[in-house]
């Protein structure tokens, strides 16, 4: 692992990732990838995650596909250094800021959006213009062995690596300096990841998980709501970070929503879901026995029915659910959705407010004051209003976690910064050393009356205000260089 890393550096330190030109014929070819080996890729997926290749394309390659569009068509304003307003000890000088790559970046990726989560983070990367090790992850083995394959076939090997393993591989990799690690996955291996990257002080974006909630308002159209619910709840099984995790909503509501949840999982996915090509499977025996032993005790009022054979999953709701029931404790991560009575709102605001704070929050309600409001007294990675799941596909929103759901974001421009260090640069000139004798010693009283005038004063003025100021200035600058003399 030592010496990959160290090569990358070499090969980062040439210089060869910077040029916008090399940027950009990178992220070309790697949407040659994608588009010329789609098959092979959704195949992987496929086999995985036994997602249709339907499913695949519009989950998951339709996604990194509109994210190297994005940085295809804006790279180039990116990486220009952007003017910064000045002072009047600066108003000569020439102020900045330009982005540039930090070095070594690792990507670590999680099994459920196998392509997407890997993918996607590289984009970004690469538009930086960094050096990347991406890690995917050993349990969707094969969308990881096609990784591993086809990325070396079109991107320059000497900056761009897959390293492929289970613990014992990342733990390895963890060992080694690198300028930026971006992981996916759970929060206890989070701290992990954040602990080794502590060793170098290098700066982690940690994309975890946890229980997002989804409120419910009276007077909901509660068809629509059921279905956009149903939609996100069900998709990959349940296997989805942002999935909505359990519902919030006024105990006379649940029967009504069980039932328009029933018959959109029966429209959704046929009389027979297990035939269905839309509903997927959980991806091992571990998390399938995880997932089963969530439902013990539980009030089951729809689904529930399992197969550990082929790690089927019913979609399955429950109702009156004790908060202090293990179902309620850790994040679901499969298609199970219990619903919790509240009384109000401030009785769910309350509820949100007392447990970790969640990736996602989803409040369905005609009530505009009462969304700001929820809005404004919870905190969450994300937001989503009447709708689930879609804020992750809005590439200029930043996706990511707060608090244990997780530090940092990326997607589309956000991931350029994430990867990118916005370093400030001031460039002055040698001349005019004059009027810096107002900074050297022997300081002195009217020199600080002085200072006060340079830095405290205030810019907003307009442009004529700015002129008068900017003639105040010299002519302080030439009386204070004759008084100094
Ligand atoms: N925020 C997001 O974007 C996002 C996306 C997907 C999943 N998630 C979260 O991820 C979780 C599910 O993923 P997972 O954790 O099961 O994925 P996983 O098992 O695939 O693990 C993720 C990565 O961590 C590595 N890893 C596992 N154990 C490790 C260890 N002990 N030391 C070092 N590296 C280790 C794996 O090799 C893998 O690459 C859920 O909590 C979900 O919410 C978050
Ligand atoms: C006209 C057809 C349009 C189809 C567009 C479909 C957009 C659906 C997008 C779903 C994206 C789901 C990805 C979720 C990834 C979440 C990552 C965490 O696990």
């Amino acid at each position: 692992m030592e010496s990959l890393v160290q090569q990358l550096r070499q090969t980062f330190r040439s210089g060869r990732s910077r040029p916008l030109r090399f940027r950009l014929q990178q992220l070309q070819a790697l949407r040659r990838m994608v588009q010329e080996r789609e098959k092979d890729i959704l195949s992987a997926i496929a086999a995985d995650l036994c997602k249709s290749e339907f499913n695949a394309y519009s989950q998951e390659v339709i996604t990194v596909l509109g994210e190297i569009d994005l940085m295809l068509g804006n790279l180039h304003e990116w990486v220009t250094a952007k003017p910064v307003k000045k002072n009047l000890l600066t108003m000569m000088d020439e102020a900045y800021i330009q982005p540039e790559p930090l070095g070594v970046i690792l990507i670590i990726g999680a099994w459920n959006y196998p392509f997407v989560l890997t993918m996607q983070p590289l984009v970004g990367a690469i538009a930086a213009g960094n050096a990347v090790i991406i890690k995917p992850s050993e349990l969707s083995e094969n969308t990881a062995k096609i990784l591993a394959k086809l990325l070396p076939q079109y991107l320059d090997q000497d900056l761009y690596a897959v390293v492929n393993g289970g613990v014992e591989e990342t733990t390895k990799l963890l060992e080694q300096r690198f300028d930026h690690i971006l992981y996916t996955g759970n929060t206890a291996v989070g701290k992990i990841v954040m602990e080794a990257a502590a060793k170098y002080l290098t700066p982690v974006t940690l994309e975890l998980g946890g229980k997002s909630p989804c409120y419910i308002d009276e007077d909901c159209d509660l068809g629509v709501v059921c279905r956009r619910i149903t939609w996100g709840k069900y998709m990959n099984c349940g296997q989805t970070c942002i999935a909505p995790d359990y519902i919030l909503c006024e105990a006379s509501l649940q029967s009504q929503i069980v039932q328009k949840i029933k018959e959109t999982v029966k429209e959704f996915y046929g009389e027979n879901i297990k035939e269905s090509p839309d509903y997927e499977r959980i991806i091992n025996l571990r998390h399938f026995k995880r997932i089963q032993s969530l439902l013990e005790g539980q009030k089951i009022a729809f689904g529930g029915e399992t197969d550990e054979a082929t790690r089927y999953i019913a979609p399955t709701v429950l109702t009156d659910v004790d908060p202090e029931t293990r179902v309620m404790q850790e994040e679901i991560f499969g298609p199970v959705l219990p619903i919790v009575p509240v009384k109000n709102a401030d009785e769910a605001i309350n509820f949100i407010n007392k447990r970790e704070k969640p990736l996602a929050l989803y409040i369905f309600s005609h009530n505009n004051k009462l969304i700001k409001r929820m809005i404004d007294e919870t905190s969450s990675g994300g937001v989503t209003v009447n709708d689930v799941i879609m804020h992750f596909t809005l590439n200029s929103l930043p996706f990511g976690g707060v608090g244990s759901s997780g530090m940092g974001a990326y997607h589309g421009k956000h991931s350029f910064d994430t990867f990118s260090h916005q370093r400030p640069c001031l460039l002055k000139s040698l001349k005019r050393e004059g009027a810096n004798k107002l900074r050297y010693p022997p300081n002195s009283q009217s020199k600080v009356d002085w200072a006060k005038f340079f830095v405290l004063k205030q810019f907003n003025k307009g442009k004529l205000g700015l002129l008068l100021l900017t003639f105040l200035g010299v002519v302080a600058a030439v009386i204070i260089k004759a008084l100094l003399e």
